[in-house]
């Protein structure tokens, strides 16, 4: 990985170093390496394939097959079963959304475990998502993809996680929506929430990123700062293809 000026000093609270990951007989991720630190949002980019999603999973256990290195507040996470991942503070939410259709979104807001202190009540989510305020009593089937996208975030957020990882948060919503999200976004930047995101939309992303990471075939190519984003534009449509 190329080292770019604006890379935060200190210790990481999510290293990841040379992680490789496979799907079967498939070797997908080959050394992902990458550092989040306390309070900063970072943004995955890179074409479709390139392994961003595979790389999330890595991170939360879900794969197969992974080796590497991957450690959080320093403490190793390659032994963590995944049922206990969530206890180490990190959180995702995935690009399906995963939640449950049938249940309502009061009733999805009570499902997830306390698995540290600072966890949001149902009433702090109700203030910072007032659409699920109103929408408490529907079914996950009768919402829209704003209000999912924005449950399955909350359902984390009662957890007390402190890193999320968000799989392209915005994709297929609309502009105002959207918008919405990276407002919550920059919420919870401001409480201090350290967060993971793989994003295609540029011009989402430079608002609630402060580095970007661009990956290429189970790889990251390089990683700078949000502030030079504009001057890499060339470089990134070449490696993303958008
Ligand atoms: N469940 C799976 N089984 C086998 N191969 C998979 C599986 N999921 C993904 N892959 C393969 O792993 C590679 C990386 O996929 P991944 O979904 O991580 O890419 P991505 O960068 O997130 O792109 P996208 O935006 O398309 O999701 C691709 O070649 C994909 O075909």
């Amino acid at each position: 990985m190329i080292e770019a000026p604006g890379r935060p000093q200190g210790p990481a609270l999510l290293e990841v170093r040379d992680l490789h990951g496979w799907y079967g007989e498939s070797h997908v991720l080959h050394g992902v390496s990458l550092d989040l630190h306390e309070g900063e949002t970072i943004t995955l980019v890179g074409r479709n394939g390139a392994g961003k999603t595979t790389t999330l999973r890595a991170i939360m256990n879900l794969l197969p097959r992974r080796e590497g290195l991957i450690r959080i507040a320093g403490a190793d996470m390659m032994k963590v079963p995944v049922h206990r991942t969530a206890y180490s503070g990190i959180g995702y939410v995935p690009e399906e959304r995963g939640i449950f259709a049938t249940l309502t979104v009061s009733e999805n807001l009570m499902l997830p475990p306390t698995v540290a202190p600072g966890g949001m009540s149902i009433e702090e989510i109700y203030d910072l998502f007032p659409n699920l305020a109103e929408r408490r009593d529907s079914p996950g089937t009768k919402l829209s993809g704003g209000e999912q996208q924005m449950l399955a975030i909350a359902r984390i957020l009662r957890t007390g996680v402190k890193i999320i990882l968000l799989d392209e948060p915005t994709e297929g919503l609309a502009p105002v929506i959207i918008q919405r999200i990276g407002d919550v976004l920059m919420e919870l930047k401001k409480k201090g929430m350290t967060l993971l995101l793989v994003e295609q939309n540029f011009r989402f992303a430079r608002k609630v990123a402060d580095r970007f990471f661009l990956m290429e075939d189970g790889h990251i190519l390089e990683s700078f700062p949000t502030s030079e984003l504009d001057a890499r534009m060339d470089r990134l449509h070449e490696v993303v293809g958008v």
